[in-house]
């Protein structure tokens, strides 16, 4: 845990591949980083009706100790980032360009990246491209490949856009059981840019992920309940991946678990080397 008037966050741009503008959230590490060298320094990265407020929110942030770097960047279209505009401005390419833009922006050799829902899926394809991501976890989100029903995906970005938007994502996810923190967030999304990130998810979202470097640590996270807890358990035989279960039901349930999840994952972050070979 840590102290909050100790809370050093700074705000940082950064400008993407195709000149988009990211923005977000940096809290400096603090302490005993020095021991062990470079700081480690963790990427969030929200799922699609989010923005990086939802750390603090879900008291994911809270959870992590001070001598770890955080990163929490706004997606494009959500927070303080510049719009996608359009579906193919949302392709999940221009997302793995936007986090790759921001690993250059800070420098270091090495990153972990934290994945919620749709986040998740970023960070295993950023974790395939880019050899500085020495972690990745994805939180409710498998790397396998999935179909993406055009008609479905058509007709709910068809809602979002219209009048009743907010309304059905409120409901969905209150009906569905998700904490207050996911609901609350999907009214800070302006509507058009989430109706096109919902239709760029038919721009490559449906391809699975494959591992990128041998030594890179990669963790599924799922809820005890999941009914794709076997596409869960495929992925982590096939990417090599541990899988870490959060004692609930559904996916949708699971974000309640998220500051428990926080500390498995700096319980990770800081263990020494030879303690991350034994660990399940
Ligand atoms: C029901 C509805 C409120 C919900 N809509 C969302 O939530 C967000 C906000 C708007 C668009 N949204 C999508 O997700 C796209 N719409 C869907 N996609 C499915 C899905 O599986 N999506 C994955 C992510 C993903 C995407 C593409 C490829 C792989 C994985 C996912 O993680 N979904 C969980 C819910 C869950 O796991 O049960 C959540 N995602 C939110 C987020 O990422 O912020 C927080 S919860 C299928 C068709 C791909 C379905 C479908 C009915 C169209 N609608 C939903 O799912």
């Amino acid at each position: 845990m840590r102290s909050p008037d100790r809370e050093q966050t700074e705000r940082f741009e950064v400008a993407s591949v195709d000149g988009t503008l990211l923005r977000g959230f940096s809290r400096a590490a603090r302490g005993s980083s020095d021991a062990r060298g470079e700081p480690e320094t963790l990427v969030l990265l929200h799922g699609v009706a989010m923005d990086h407020r939802v750390w603090s929110e879900s008291s994911f942030l809270d959870a992590l100790p001070d001598d770890v770097h955080v990163v929490a960047p706004d997606l494009r279209g959500r927070g303080e980032s510049d719009p996608g505009h359009s579906a193919e401005g949302h392709a999940i390419d221009r997302y793995v360009e936007d986090v790759r833009a921001v690993l250059g922006f800070f420098g270091r050799e090495r990153y972990s990246l934290f994945g919620l829902y749709f986040g998740g899926r970023i960070a295993l394809r950023v974790a395939e491209a880019d050899r500085r991501v020495q972690r990745a976890f994805s939180f409710c989100a498998h790397g396998e490949a999935v179909e993406v029903p055009a008609d479905a995906v058509e007709e709910e970005a068809k809602e979002i856009e219209g009048p009743g938007g907010y309304a059905y994502l409120r409901d969905h996810f209150s009906a569905a059981g998700a904490p207050a923190w996911m609901v609350s967030a999907c009214d800070r999304v302006d509507q058009d840019e989430l109706a096109a990130a919902t239709r760029g998810l038919l721009h490559g979202s449906h391809q699975r992920a494959e591992r990128g470097a041998a030594d890179q640590d990669l963790v599924l996270i799922t809820a005890e309940g999941d009914a794709d807890l076997g596409t869960f358990r495929e992925g982590s035989a096939r990417l090599g991946a541990r899988l870490w279960l959060v004692d609930s039901r559904t996916r949708v349930r699971a974000a309640a678990r998220l500051a428990e999840v926080g500390t498995r994952t700096a319980e990770l972050l800081t263990a020494a080397p030879a303690a991350m070979k034994g660990d399940a």
